[in-house]
């Protein structure tokens, strides 16, 4: 039954609520949420949230949940944490696209008073989570929140890490990131109201927002680059201590800016398939708003992360960074 999970939540199918796996028993949660928990668990497991198709059309890391889901209902994989295993937007995903009304990852916050399908669909998940960690208060919070980006990448497989006051990164996830293959860490500057930001926020968890390679539709997808990235999420799943790798072996960047658009005449001063992480040099134009003139690089050269000119308007265009060293 397992293994039919997330087909059963993109058609919205009939799912049994609860059953039996391998190691423990798994409740479904409601439309898209599954949670599965451990008979007993490992002593250094984590309450672990790991989300997919947040963004409706990134299907890469579906399709990583569920071969996830499949190794565990074939019982090759011996559940040892509570998980909540999360399927963002199945609406978005059955139409293909990145989201139906507006972009749901602006969404988490308590004080949201946007109505709506994806404002609605926020309030679950934010409830959702709130919940899954009061049950496993005994345990130390995680969230991956698992993307593909739009467009191809100087590094192909990345982390945004939430802006924090107050919640540092254990030294333990850099490792366990580099030893899963992540090639670059971008810190957020400022708050993001994503989902990853949620969990961080409210939670103090160790979250990020994994970006698993570019946005494919479901078959068209590779996932052999990101083996290293299942052998980790298994490792969660089971309560093991995953595999690390030194921090150094990642780059790391800072988000400088970032780029809104501001009116509807708005465009990027360069081309639509600028992968990311492309470099620029002082001085040059990078966008033009109607209402906010010209966007330059200043003094130092900026890379540019995310670049989209067809958000709304007041949205993120694109985040510009700098390197920056890692972590001691
Ligand atoms: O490739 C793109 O332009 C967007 C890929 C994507 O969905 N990225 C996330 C990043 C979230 C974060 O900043 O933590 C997003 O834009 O929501
Ligand atoms: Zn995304």
């Amino acid at each position: 039954m397992l293994e039919t999970w997330l087909t059963r939540s993109i058609d919205e199918a009939d799912f049994p609520t609860h059953g039996e796996l391998c190691g423990g028993q798994f409740r479904r949660l409601g439309h898209g949420l599954l949670e599965l928990l451990p008979d007993s668990s490992a002593p250094s497991a984590h309450a672990c949230v790991i989300s997919a198709g947040i963004h409706g059309n990134e299907t890469a890391p579906m399709e990583l949940l569920d071969d996830l889901l499949k190794h565990l209902a074939a019982g090759k994989l011996r559940l040892g944490a509570p998980l909540l295993v999360i399927l963002g937007s199945p609406e978005a995903t059955r139409e293909q696209t990145r989201y139906i009304n507006t972009n749901l990852n602006r969404l988490f916050r308590r004080d949201l008073d946007e109505q709506g399908m994806e404002p609605e669909r926020a309030r679950e998940l934010m409830a959702a989570v709130d919940a899954f960690y009061t049950r496993h208060a005994d345990r130390p919070r995680l969230h991956y929140d698992l993307h593909t980006a739009i467009r191809g990448s100087r590094y192909p497989r990345f982390v945004v890490n939430p802006w924090s006051e107050t919640t540092a990164v254990a030294l333990e996830q850099w490792r366990w990131l580099a030893g899963a293959d992540i090639q670059a860490v971008l810190h957020q500057h400022c708050h993001s109201w994503t989902f990853s930001h949620y969990s961080k926020h409210y939670h103090d968890a160790q979250a990020f927002t994994l970006e698993l390679g570019h946005a494919l539709p479901f078959g068209h997808n590779d996932l052999t680059p990101l083996a290293p990235m299942a052998r980790l999420l298994q490792a969660l799943l089971e309560g093991h201590e995953p595999s690390a790798a030194p921090p150094e072996r990642m780059v790391f960047y800072r988000v400088e800016q970032e780029l809104i658009r501001h009116s509807e005449a708005f465009r990027l001063a360069f081309a639509d398939d600028t992968p990311n992480f492309t470099e620029f040099a002082p001085g040059t134009l990078l966008a033009e708003d109607a209402s906010q003139g010209e966007t330059r690089v200043g003094t130092s050269p900026l890379s540019v992360i995310f670049p989209n000119a067809a958000v709304e308007v007041g949205a993120r265009a694109a985040l510009l960074a700098t390197p920056t060293p890692p972590p001691e």
